[in-house]
C-alpha cells in the first residue's frame, strides 16, 4: 500500500491505485486542452471538498491560462447516501458571464448536486459550461441527464474513498481510491 499506512487496517480493496490516477489525469488534462481554443477565457471550479486533489493534480495538465475558483456544496452529510437536498456552502466568487466555465467533480454518483450547480450557474449565462468528473457511478444515476463531458473512470456502485472523497471527512488524503472494510459503516 505504500504511503498512508495509517489507514491498512481499514482498506478492503484499492479501486485506482496512484499510478493509475496519474496516468489517467494525464490524458484529462490533454483531452480537455485539445477542447479548447488557446485564447479561451476559462474558469476551472472545484466543487469542494472531494475535487480539490483532483482539481490539483490535473489543473497542472492543462496547457491553457485557466483561473481558480471554488463552490463548497454538500449533500452527503456523514453518510453514504445522498440526503438529496443540495446545500450551497459557499458560493463562487468569480462573474463567468461570457466565459467558459469548467466544473471539477470528483464524483458523480445520483447527478443531483451536479444538476443543482450547473441549473443554478446557467442562470449567471457563462459561454459554455463544461463538466470533469474523476469518477462517474452511472449505475447510481438519478438525474439522467447529468453526463460530464470528461469522464476519468467508471466504476461500480461502491462507496469509495480517497483521493479527496471522505467518509465522515476522513480518507481524503489516501494517495488511492478504495473501499472500506463493511465494520467501519457500522
Ligand atoms: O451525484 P451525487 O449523488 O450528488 O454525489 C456526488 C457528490 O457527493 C460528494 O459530495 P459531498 O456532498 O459528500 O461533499 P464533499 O465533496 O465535501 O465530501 C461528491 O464530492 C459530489 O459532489
Ligand atoms: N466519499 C464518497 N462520496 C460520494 N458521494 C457520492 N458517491 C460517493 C462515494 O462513493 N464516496
Amino acid at each position: 500500500m505504500g504511503k498512508n499506512t495509517v489507514f491498512s487496517d481499514d482498506i478492503k480493496e484499492i479501486v485506482i491505485d496512484e499510478q493509475e490516477l496519474k496516468d489517467r489525469i494525464s490524458e484529462l488534462g490533454k483531452e480537455i486542452t485539445d477542447s479548447y481554443e488557446k485564447d479561451d477565457d476559462i474558469v476551472m471550479l472545484c466543487i469542494l471538498r472531494g475535487a480539490i486533489l483532483f482539481m490539483a493534480d490535473l489543473a497542472r495538465e492543462i496547457d491553457l491560462p485557466v483561473v481558480f475558483d471554488f463552490m463548497d456544496v454538500s449533500s452527503y452529510g456523514a453518510s453514504t447516501e445522498s440526503s438529496g437536498v443540495v446545500r450551497i456552502i459557499k458560493d463562487m466568487e468569480e462573474n463567468i458571464e461570457g466565459r467558459h466555465l469548467l466544473i471539477v467533480e470528483d464524483i458523480i454518483d445520483t447527478g443531483r448536486t451536479l444538476k443543482h450547480v450547473v441549473d443554478m450557474l446557467e442562470t449567471r449565462d457563462p459561454k459554455s459550461i463544461k463538466v470533469v468528473t474523476l469518477l462517474d457511478k452511472p449505475d447510481r444515476r438519478v438525474q439522467k441527464e447529468m453526463d460530464a463531458d470528461f469522464n476519468g473512470f467508471e466504476i461500480p456502485d461502491k462507496f469509495v474513498v480517497g483521493y479527496g472523497l471522505d467518509f465522515a471527512e476522513k480518507y481524503r488524503n489516501l494517495s488511492f481510491i478504495g473501499v472500506l472494510k463493511e465494520k467501519l459503516y457500522i
